[in-house]
């Protein structure tokens, strides 16, 4: 397997400190000495720090801090800082430990015989520019309390650049919890798989960037501990694109790119259609229907030309009060519904809950499938369901779940299972859970947190799986592709224009533009 094709494999990995744990005793007994793995890895770590360094005008004048932990990830430290150390570099150690592991002992006792100086205290390090936290890794196991906690909440206090080995100390390997205090790292080098961690949003403020530092893990071991087809899985740009249809075949015509239907909109909530409508637009689908209440007609087709927009009877309030008589649902591969309905649109949810395509249920669509008994209304269902809550929707509409974990990917694969659906639960890290399978858009932008981004996803999934349907493909793939997909048209937008300036009109300005350098276009 080529290099490529292996990162790419690895990229896409996560697991537990358990599995990590596994695997790691697996390589340990088929006869890596603990010592040289190690030794590899850290040097491995010595040399991204040195690009660091010189990256950020570090010279051998300043003084590197290196924080020493009693386990390995201390053992990590402490190679880095004799490495350092040779290179030139001006290092300190702090490690408040008394007892230690017999191989991190040896190293600290390498260093003392090298005359690299050890603080007594954690203000000695107050001079230091860089911090490199090797406290804990995954063998964290219990809140860190006293002399180390407040050291840490010091270090948390200094403007110093910190870089912390595989996890940043204090955070739960597998929620992402901060065990008692924790140190907020500039950036994680993360060890040869990425731990859960990455992917929860609670550590995400003290992982800072986080970056995966490959040691060679074979993937036989990998598949042994965690089976071929791995239960938790990472989106990469790679899967993400490869399931997205393009290139289109030189006899594409519109109907054969599929026939979207997206159900929203009221008079109170005009824009939310035009939303969602602008994210199908983009997804490049065939043809494209909009129902909305009659009096945001022609206010749909002024702003969507391409799309055909049916007008529907609405309520006083204007909400749309039932769909045109001669409208017949199985013209659509695909009915998108929710963004704007407002909740008297019960009867239309109730009508697109029977519906035998795929459909996507989000926003005031969820408000009120919560009120329909939701885990028996989708297990129900014949035809792929795909909802795209928040968290908050989710708390709606499975309260059960809520009082019994707190684990978003635990809590996305029990929806999941129970309702035979494709859960997309939206967030800083949204995850994607079939009854089987769950992944996690790994990177995004804070500048998605705002109202309307949603509805363009809604569109955006709405308009990428009609071809999917025609294509007898699964329904998953693309799920996970339009997630990465807007998330990247957010880090564009955010990139250019700032994290104000992603307002939701303007991201789907950049879901085209967000794609194009992903793309090998046709020569
Ligand atoms: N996975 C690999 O193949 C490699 C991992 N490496 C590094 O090793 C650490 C994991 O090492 P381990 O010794 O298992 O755990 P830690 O270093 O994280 O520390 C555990 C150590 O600390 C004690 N402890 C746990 N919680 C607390 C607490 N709150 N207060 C005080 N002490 C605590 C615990 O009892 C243990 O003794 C991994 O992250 C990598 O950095 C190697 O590089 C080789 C490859
Ligand atoms: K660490």
């Amino acid at each position: 397997m080529n290099s490529e094709i292996r990162s790419e494999k690895f990229q896409q990995i996560v697991v537990t400190a358990e599995q990590m744990r596994t695997l790691e005793n697996r390589i340990f007994s088929a006869g890596m000495p603990v010592a040289a793995l190690m030794e590899k890895v850290a040097l491995k770590i010595t040399q991204r720090l040195q690009k660091f360094l010189s990256e950020n005008s570090i010279t051998s004048s300043n003084k590197i801090g290196i924080l020493v932990g009693p386990g390995h990830n201390g053992g990590d430290g402490l190679v880095v800082a004799r490495e350092l150390y040779f290179l030139g570099y001006s290092i300190i150690i702090y490690s408040p430990f008394s007892k230690r592991k017999e191989l991190t002992e040896a190293h600290a006792n390498y260093a003392i015989s090298l005359g690299i100086p050890r603080a007594s205290n954690i203000e000695e390090l107050q001079t230091c520019d860089v911090l490199i936290d090797g406290l804990f890794g995954f063998g964290l196991e219990r809140p860190i309390t006293g002399e180390l906690a407040n050291a840490i909440d010091t270090i948390n206090t200094w403007n110093k650049w910190v870089i912390s080995i595989d996890l940043p100390s204090g955070i739960h390997t597998d929620t992402g919890e901060i065990l008692g205090t924790a140190i907020r790292a500039d950036l994680t080098l993360c060890l040869g798989l990425w731990k859960q961690a990455f992917l929860q949003e609670v550590g995400l403020d003290y992982i800072g960037i986080a970056e995966r530092i490959d040691f060679d893990i074979s993937l036989t071991d990998i598949t042994a501990i965690l089976g071929e087809s791995p239960f938790l899985n990472r989106i990469t740009s790679s899967t993400a694109i490869h399931s997205l249809p393009l290139p289109r075949s030189v006899n594409s015509h519109k109907y054969k790119n599929g026939h979207l239907l997206i159900i929203a909109g009221s008079k109170q909530y005009t824009g939310a259609a035009i939303l969602a409508g602008l994210g199908a637009r983009a997804s490049g689908i065939g043809m494209l229907s909009i129902a909305v209440p009659n009096s945001i007609k022609s206010l749909l087709s002024s702003t969507l030309p391409e799309a055909l927009i049916i007008g529907c009877p609405e309520t006083e309030k204007g909400a749309i009060l039932k769909l045109p008589e001669d409208i017949d649902l199985r013209r659509y591969q695909t009915i998108a519904c929710g963004p704007g309905l407002t909740p008297e649109a019960q009867p239309i949810v109730e009508t697109i809950l029977t519906a035998n395509c795929p459909i996507i249920l989000d926003a005031d669509a969820l408000n009120i499938l919560s009120k329909l008994n939701p885990f028996f209304t989708l297990s129900s269902r014949q035809s792929p369901t795909i909802i795209t809550p928040h968290l908050g929707e989710f708390k709606r509409l499975f309260p059960e779940l809520m009082e019994l974990e707190n684990n978003k990917i635990t809590l996305a694969k029990q929806a999941a299972e129970l309702t035979q659906t494709i859960i997309v639960l939206k967030g800083a890290r949204t995850c994607i859970a079939t009854p089987n399978q769950v992944w996690i858009n790994p990177d995004s932008t804070p500048a998605l947190g705002r109202g309307g981004s949603g509805d363009v996803l809604t569109g955006l999934i709405g308009g990428l799986l009609p071809p999917i349907i025609l294509a007898e493909k699964p329904v998953e793939s693309i799920v996970n592709s339009a997630v990465w997909w807007h998330s990247q048209a957010g880090i564009l937008a955010a990139k250019e224009r700032t994290e104000l300036g992603v307002d939701a009109s303007t991201l789907t300005q950049y879901l085209i533009p967000a794609l194009i350098p992903f793309i090998k276009t046709r020569s």
